[in-house]
């Protein structure tokens, strides 16, 4: 039995959507023996919501990491405004695209500010002997980068803190500045790894609007997110993984109507299932007896 994940004809796109920003290909991650995520196409518009969801171990953070140029791809390319990117990340934060962790990961002894200021960096270009004469041009650097962060922390609802350590704020406003310092690298695409987990339902309420004031600022976003309704009132489009393949994309309708994707989270099988295949080659084996007298397929000499 083959696998044939749909996709959902193309939605319409909603005023305002553009050319791709990204556009992954073909996207394969192996770790050893598992593969974590397979041969995934995934394509955001300029000026889009895209959601990726999947049950736990679905593949969706690795496939963040294959995009942010944390893993090297087995296989696959990602484009970024039609450039192949590196595989580093630092680099692909240049290019463009900021994310968050899934995992806070914020400086914690540092000030609300610094850590917005430390976001600017691939933004600022005012090198080492510059910064160490504190030169014209470097304090201009440092009073733009300032001054942009605050409009960041404006914009987040965070600038009352600014002064408090990172460490110090409530788990919903460390995971908003988060935000704001991924946007301080004015990027075209913002990632966002699990944005409302561990917040209350009036912060993932304010957690919508912040991501909706973001894309109509012109930055795309594709968001992780185990809380469906979050999803499904914020995406334009949804992209579904299971073990690794993509299951569906389309409309969060579609997507929340298809009765794989509620097999899929329930556990319950299913026909065209990923792994589907692989299972039934398996229990066909076992069936006629020849399970486990292949031990050598797979092995190096
Ligand atoms: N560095 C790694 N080395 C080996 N296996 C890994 C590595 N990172 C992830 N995996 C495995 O890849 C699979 C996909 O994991 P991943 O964290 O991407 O899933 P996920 O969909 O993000 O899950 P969750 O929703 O629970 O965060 C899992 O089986 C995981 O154990």
């Amino acid at each position: 039995m083959t696998t044939t994940p749909t996709t959902d004809s193309a939605p319409a796109p909603r005023s305002g959507t553009g050319g791709a920003v990204l556009e992954a290909s073909g996207v394969t991650m192996r770790f050893g023996g598992l593969t974590a995520v397979r041969d995934v196409d995934l394509t955001v518009r300029a000026g889009e919501i895209v959601g990726l969801i999947g049950p736990n171990g679905a593949g969706k953070t690795t496939f963040f990491n294959c995009l942010t140029g944390l893993y090297i791809p087995t296989e696959g390319t990602v484009r970024y405004k039609g450039t192949v990117l590196p595989h580093r990340s630092h680099l692909v934060t240049q290019a463009g695209i900021a994310r968050t962790f899934q995992n806070i990961r914020l400086f914690a002894n540092m000030t609300v500010l610094e850590n917005v200021l430390v976001g600017r960096h691939t933004r600022t270009h005012e090198g080492l002997l510059s910064a160490l004469v504190r030169g014209p041009g470097f304090r201009r650097a440092e009073r733009d980068s300032e001054q942009r962060a605050m409009e960041l922390l404006d914009f987040t609802g965070l600038a009352a803190k600014r002064d408090h350590l990172a460490r110090n704020l409530p788990y919903g406003e460390q995971r908003k500045l988060e935000i704001a310092r991924a946007l301080a690298s004015e990027p075209g695409l913002l990632l966002l790894d699990e944005p409302t987990a561990g917040m209350t339902a009036i912060e993932t309420t304010a957690t919508r609007e912040l991501v909706l004031a973001i894309r109509e600022q012109g930055t795309a976003v594709l968001v992780i997110e185990h809380d469906m309704r979050f999803i499904f009132n914020l995406c334009d489009r949804v992209a579904v993984l299971v073990q690794g393949q993509k299951l569906i994309e389309g409309t969060p309708e579609t997507v929340q109507n298809d009765d794989r994707v509620i097999a899929a989270y329930l556990g319950t099988p299913f026909d065209g299932e990923p792994g589907e295949a692989e299972a039934a080659e398996v229990r066909a084996a076992e069936q006629t007896g020849t399970a486990g007298t292949d031990t050598t397929q797979g092995k190096a000499d």
